[in-house]
Parts: structure tokens; sequence; C-alpha cells
């Protein structure tokens, strides 16, 4: 079964995402489904090396939520699946749980840093409980984040705040997501650095003839 449905690379620095929306209302058709477009847009803005996209929209129900994970990693091959939505106090809310059910270990930096972030925006933001873990097989790995429910802090999160000049006054999730990456063995996934600049230390850069960036 596995391995029929293998997403296979375009080039070798392609990366391949899952991105899961999880919410009652929108999988229903109550309303329109924001986070997977904003997702998509983030991503597309944000990358600099190839991504191939995969979506799912899904109802907040923990067995669906884990299923469509372990597809998304062990069937697909994705190397991050990111998902919006379920992480806060409701009952239904149980994306957490499930993403937790399906990893092999946990990366608590993430949850902890997306919480900081979004307490810039938010002082609700310590009613999400995201998790950020790793989901290993024997061959092959992927970082699952989970992100907030409300569209707009898909971009809050995953690029962190700035000031007006530009200077980051919060660094978002994503400036970690590549070196993650490489370090699961996945592809080397490059940004523009004026959305989000991933950092690397200067061991982990591939050298491109170009000045190398600052750090490490
Ligand atoms: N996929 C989505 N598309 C558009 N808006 C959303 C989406 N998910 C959440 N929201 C908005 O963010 C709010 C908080 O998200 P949360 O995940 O807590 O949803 P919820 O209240 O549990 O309801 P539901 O699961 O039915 O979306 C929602 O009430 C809604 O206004
Ligand atoms: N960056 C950011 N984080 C945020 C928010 C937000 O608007 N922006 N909303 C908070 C609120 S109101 C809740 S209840 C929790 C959980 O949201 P979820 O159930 O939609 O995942 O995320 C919090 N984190």
């Amino acid at each position: 079964m596995a391995g029929q449905k293998r997403l296979s690379r375009s080039h070798p620095d392609e990366l391949l995402v899952g991105l899961v929306s999880i919410s009652d209302r929108a999988s229903s058709g109550v309303y329109r489904d924001e986070g997977l477009p904003a997702l998509e847009q983030w991503l597309n803005d944000a990358l600099a090396s190839p991504v191939r996209i995969e979506q799912r929209l899904i109802p907040d129900e923990a067995e669906r939520i884990s299923a469509t994970l372990i597809e998304l990693v062990d069937e697909l091959g994705c190397d991050l699946v990111l998902t919006t939505g379920g992480t806060g106090p409701s009952r239904r809310d149980v994306t957490p749980e499930a993403t937790l059910t399906v990893a092999t270990r946990e990366m608590p930096g993430f949850g902890e840093q997306m919480r900081q972030i979004s307490l810039k925006f938010v002082p609700t933001a310590i009613l999400s409980r995201q998790v950020g873990v790793i989901r290993e097989t024997a061959d092959h790995a992927a970082l699952i984040l989970n992100l907030p429910g409300q569209p707009k802090a898909i971009r809050e999160t995953l690029e962190g705040l700035k000031g007006d000049d530009g200077q980051v006054l919060a660094s978002g999730i994503f400036a970690a997501v590549p070196y993650c990456i490489d370090l699961i063995g996945g592809p080397y996934v490059e940004t523009h650095a004026h959305i989000v600049k991933a950092f690397r230390p200067k061991s982990a850069l591939r050298s491109t003839g170009q000045a190398p960036q600052s750090g490490g």
C-alpha cells in the first residue's frame, strides 16, 4: 500500500508539504475555508525553493486527523505538514492530541515559540495548545506543526512580528523549519528573507558561491 501514492519530486530540492485545515464548520460548508488558501499563499510567497502542496479539509475528529497525518507522511511522503484549527480548549478541539498520537518525537520549541509570538497579537494566545512533532517511519521523516485556526494566525505564527522598518520583533517559527528539515533528511529549503529569514549554522549552509549569511 505505502509507496503507491508516493509523491515524486520534480526537483531534488522540492519540498513536499501537506496542508490540513481542521474545522467542523468549514468542512461542512457552513463557511468557506480560509485556512488552506492562507497557508498556500503564505508558502508560495515565502519559499524561494520549489514546493509541492497537498491539501485536506476535515472536521475536528481525532481519528480523521491522525489518519490524514499518517496518509500525508507515510503514504505521500510529505516532508512538512502544517495543520490549522482545533488547538483551543473547546471540547471539539482535538488537533494536538491527534498529532501527538502519530508523533515519534516532540519538538516543544515550536509550540512555545508560537505562543510567545501570538501573545504579541492577542492575549488569548495562551489558549492555543498547538504542538510541533516529528513522525519517523523506517525510511522517511516529517515535521508536523499545528497552527491556530484563525486565518490571520497563520501569517502571524509562521512569519513573526516585524516593526515598521522591517526589523524582526518576534521571530516566526518558519525561520527554524528549513534547518529542521535538513536534520531529518529532507530537501534543502530556501526562503525569501524579507518574509522570513531561514537560519542555519554556517556549517550547514550550502555553498552557492554567494556570501554566507551571518550567524552560526
Ligand atoms: N478553516 C477556517 N476558515 C475560516 N475561518 C476559520 C477556519 N477555522 C477557524 N476559523 C475562524 O477562527 C475561529 C477560531 O477557530 P477554531 O479552530 O477555534 O474554530 P471553532 O470555533 O472550533 O469552529 P470550527 O471548527 O467549526 O471552525 C473560528 O470561530 C472561525 O471564525
Ligand atoms: N497568532 C495568533 N494566535 C492565536 C490567535 C490569533 O488570533 N492569532 N487566537 C487565539 C485563540 S482566540 C484561540 S482560542 C487559540 C486556539 O485557536 P484554534 O482552536 O482556532 O486553534 O489560538 C490562539 N492563538
